[in-house]
């Protein structure tokens, strides 16, 4: 059993390496591949005989060298020679690409090229989630979209300063006030503070802080990832024994169970508590967030009993935890790449709050001079509250525009350039007449949309962070120039509260360190491109800024 309470360990650290994120679950499936060959029945070409095969060069048995040598060089050279759909046998699968921005819309488009089809061939997806929850097994179930809609856009600003908190306590714990504080491992960090952040929003504050609800929301995507891989013998029965195993002993029960045990007591407590309100006839605000929604709406939904309920939930934290947290990971190795930026990531921050302080002033004064309240005390404990003025609010977070447009570039530079695997339910044919017959995987050449000229602006082999200020390109924009959230009607719907906790937890750090470096330096392009972003190969070293608070005066430097 692993455990992520105490300092990670090397056999930890194995086990993040292997975990499979959901969310981005065929890209880091791909990524993986290696270690899942062999683990599907299905896939493989187009049997469309008009769409080229690229010869392997001579000496190597599939194409894996070649992408691994230089992926964008690879993929431009395919691309060129052979038109924009060409078949490719890489990571242990037999892929049909396509290229550019028509295409991949196409791709990402047709109901009857499925993401989720593909995912179910290489991990029997289907017959996972199907022994976590009882109801809504079907495929296409638009019940995790209807869920996120419901509870988690509407309430962001009431998030916003939860989220705040929960990262804060993490980084205060972990990095606390440093003068070249090396950090082994960084993603530890980002780890623990998407996690926090993640369990106060699904399922409230309280419960956020316990360490059991904490480790569960951590380990259930290493379990699924360790699943996946105990359970992969390389043959073509491996997929059948997963099958099996997932019904027969499948670990993330008991991580159903230990939140089904917590909401409970939890959903209790507000459910006495809004009866006592009703009995005395005062008003019971009931806490907002995703366990209470569900419950709310569980009739709707269709949920069976508690533990469906808890299983739905789960299945949502396997979507964002792990791929949130490679995010939030990937900035921080981001940052120690590229320090030149944290100042005036800072500044834009600092820019906001006394934007803030001064439309909070003005409100303030307006009330004043209405007789709306007759002294400044009157506001305290509500929004106007000047002890709130430099608070991370929605509002500024929204306003942090050039942290958005870092996050956007981390994600588009970062990107597996072969990515979003789809399995054809049919024969389904490309505007070019090209087919994807059924059976088939069709994948997106990414460096062909990430990396053109025409969709990114210049220099687009340049990490440039600030090169979408002033475009209306939101690091949560689903579109063909970012495939990060894939696209159309199964884009990723929790890309708006990923996005938002990504950057306040960059607001976060560059309001805290002013100096953030990536120890050995000829490690950085390395971690740049590391898409599971959860073992750095280099430590990290942080520095505060300012002076240590006063409360801290007399501890020795962390
Ligand atoms: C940086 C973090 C995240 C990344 C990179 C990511 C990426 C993705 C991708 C690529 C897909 C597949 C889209 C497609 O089929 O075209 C997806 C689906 C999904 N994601 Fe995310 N995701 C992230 C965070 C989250 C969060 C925070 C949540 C929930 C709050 C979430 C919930 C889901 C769900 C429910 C689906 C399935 C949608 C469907 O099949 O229709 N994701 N995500």
């Amino acid at each position: 059993m692993v455990g992520f309470s105490t300092t990670p360990s090397n056999s930890l650290l194995d086990i993040l390496k292997v975990a499979i994120p959901v969310g981005v679950g065929l890209a880091s499936i791909a990524y993986l591949g290696t270690k899942l060959a062999g683990n599907s029945e299905k896939g493989g070409f187009s049997k469309d005989k008009s769409i080229p095969f690229v010869p392997i060069r001579e000496g190597d048995a599939t194409h894996d060298a070649e992408f691994d040598e230089d992926p964008d060089e690879f993929l431009r050279r395919c691309e060129q020679t052979y038109g924009p759909v060409f078949n490719l046998r890489v990571f242990n699968q037999n892929l049909t690409c396509v290229s550019g921005p028509v295409y991949i819309r196409e791709l990402f488009g047709n109901e009857d090229l499925s993401f989720t089809d593909s995912l179910d061939a290489l991990t029997a997806w289907y017959t996972f989630s199907a022994s976590v929850r009882k109801s809504n097994n079907n495929p296409d179930n638009p019940n995790p979209h209807h869920v996120v809609k419901d509870a988690i856009s509407p309430n962001m600003a009431l998030y916003t300063p939860r989220i705040v908190q929960r990262m804060e306590d993490v980084i205060d714990l972990h990095l606390g006030h440093c003068e070249n504080k090396v950090i082994d491992n960084a993603a530890f960090v980002a780890t623990e503070m998407t996690a926090a952040a993640m369990a106060d929003v699904y399922m409230g504050s309280a419960l956020a802080k316990e360490r059991k609800i904490i480790n569960s929301f951590i380990q259930c995507t290493y379990d699924f990832g360790m699943m996946l891989n105990l359970h992969h013998h390389r043959s073509l029965w491996s997929i059948l024994t997963n099958r099996l195993n997932y019904g027969v002993v499948n670990p993330l029960q008991k991580h159903v169970q230990i939140l089904k045990e917590a909401a409970e007591i939890v959903l209790q407590e507000r459910s006495d508590l809004e009866a006592e309100a009703l009995r005395f006839g005062k008003e019971y605000k009931k806490p907002v967030d995703i366990m209470q929604s569900m419950t709310d709406n569980a009739s709707k939904y269709g949920y069976h009993d508690m533990e469906d309920l808890m299983g739905h939930l789960l299945i949502l934290v396997l979507a964002s935890v792990h791929t949130t947290t490679v995010a939030v990971s990937s900035l921080i190795y981001y940052f120690g790449a590229f320090p030149e930026y944290i100042e005036p990531l800072f500044e834009e921050v600092q820019e906001a709050l006394d934007q803030q302080t001064a439309d909070n002033d003005e409100l303030r004064q307006a009330k004043l001079s209405a007789g709306e309240v007759s002294s400044l005390a009157e506001f305290e404990g509500t929004d106007l509250d000047p002890k709130n003025d430099r608070a991370l609010t929605e509002k500024v977070v929204r306003k942090l525009v050039k942290m958005n447009s870092f996050v956007r570039e981390t994600f588009r530079y970062q990107v597996k350039r072969l990515f979003g695997a789809h399995l054809a339910r049919k024969d389904v044919a490309l505007s070019n007449g090209m087919r994807i017959t059924r059976g088939a995987t069709a994948m997106a050449n990414v460096t062909s949309v990430h990396f053109n000229e025409e969709l990114q602006g210049e220099e687009t082999a340049e990490f440039r962070p600030f090169r979408f200020v002033g475009k209306s390109k939101n690091a949560n924009k689903a579109s063909v120039d970012m495939l990060q959230f894939g696209m159309g009607r199964h884009a990723c719907p929790g890309r708006f509260l990923a996005v938002h906790e990504i950057v306040i937890a960059g607001a976060l750090i560059v309001s805290k360190y002013s100096k953030i470096e990536i120890q050995n330096k000829a490690l950085t392009k390395m971690m740049l491109l590391d898409t599971l972003g959860m073992t750095p190969p280099s430590p990290i070293i942080f520095t505060s800024r300012g002076v240590k608070p006063v409360a801290l005066e007399n501890a020795p430097l962390l």
